[in-house]
């Protein structure tokens, strides 16, 4: 094992091997529903990687809820239920929506009476009406482009335990916050919190999103990888797009495939590798635990805060 302070870093090999069945064992027939239920997973990876990092992050959820009950005992507070939260941090595209879906399946499956949530940051975007006034649609995913005090106060509305706490939706489709719609989010006992934004430490709000986090994830990757995967997701999108004019991806349907493509990898450069560069690798560091990702999204590494 490389030799670090803070993480303990572990090659793919290494983790795999780690004693972690003892304490979170599933069944074949649930391991292979896992990866049947997303087309990215091998059942290898949920071998080898998710489990032994949900048994991980076990050890820390069931030491969180028994210092929950001491406390509710010893300060003699009500029964309100502030959910364990994981945050999950990276470059728009590396995979992290790919993740958090992953972990709360897996966590579902394996705590089944507890109920696990899972939210995008891209929620508390401002709709692109405002972004416009704020001559600030070329900065969509910057630290500006979102409603920061919004999002802490949602964070600090679950974790004190408050019932029915909306969340705006966004649609890749209509590159655009969805008017009127919301995700419901009513006491949870896991939330899952993924976004390029939740490690960032907010201009003008005195509290951080990632102080209501009881672990956090970086997903990595080196950006040229990521810059494929995000030019794939654009054919991908613009492919879904086809027949229907009110997506956003529907004007590239007519053009050139090559220009499309031109576009798309411009809009990478100036605008996603920047914020990468700028505002989001800067995070990584501060994460409790980095997965890096190589080519085809092969996890190769896995570092682990020690403390
Ligand atoms: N483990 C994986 N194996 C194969 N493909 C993957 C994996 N994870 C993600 N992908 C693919 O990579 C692309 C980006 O993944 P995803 O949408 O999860 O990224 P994201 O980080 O959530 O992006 P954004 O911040 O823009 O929403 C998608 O096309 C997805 O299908
Ligand atoms: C919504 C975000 C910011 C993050 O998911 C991203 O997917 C995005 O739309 N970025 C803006 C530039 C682009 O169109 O890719």
């Amino acid at each position: 094992m490389q030799k670090s302070n803070t993480f303990y870093i572990f090659d793919r090999e290494d983790w795999k091997s780690l004693n972690t069945a003892e304490n979170f064992s599933m069944t074949d027939e649930e391991l292979e529903a896992l990866s049947a239920l997303n087309d990215n997973v091998s059942l290898k990876d949920v071998r080898e990687i998710y489990v032994p990092l949900a048994s991980i992050l076990d050890v820390f959820i069931k030491s969180y809820n028994k210092e929950q009950e001491q406390l509710r005992k010893l300060l003699n507070t009500p029964q309100k239920r502030a959910p364990y939260i994981i945050g999950i941090a990276g470059s728009v595209a590396v995979g992290k929506s790919t993740l958090a879906r992953l972990l709360q399946t897996i966590l579902a499956q394996y705590y089944k009476d507890q109920q696990v949530d899972l939210i995008t940051t891209d929620g508390f975007l401002y709709p692109n009406e405002i972004l416009e006034e704020k001559g600030i649609m070329n900065r969509k995913g910057f630290p500006e482009s979102y409603d920061m005090h919004r999002l802490i106060t949602f964070m600090g509305d679950v974790k004190s335990g408050k019932v029915k706490v909306q969340v705006p939706k966004y649609s890749h489709n209509i590159y655009d916050i969805v008017p009127g719609q919301f995700q419901m989010i009513d006491q949870p006992d896991i939330l899952i919190v993924e976004g390029i934004n939740t490690l960032q430490l907010p201009a003008n709000e005195k509290i951080y999103a990632s102080d209501f986090f009881d672990f956090s994830f970086y997903v990595d990757a080196e950006p040229e990888n990521v810059e494929k995967w995000y030019l794939q997701r654009f054919g991908i999108l613009v492919d879904t797009a086809f027949k229907d004019p009110t997506n956003y991806y529907n004007r590239f349907t007519d053009i050139d495939r090559v220009e499309a493509f031109d576009f798309a990898q411009s809009v990478w450069k100036e605008v996603n590798l920047r914020n990468l560069v700028d505002y989001i690798l800067p995070t990584r560091f501060r994460a409790d635990a980095i997965i890096h990702k190589t080519t085809d999204h092969y996890i190769d590494q896995i570092l682990l805060r020690k403390h």
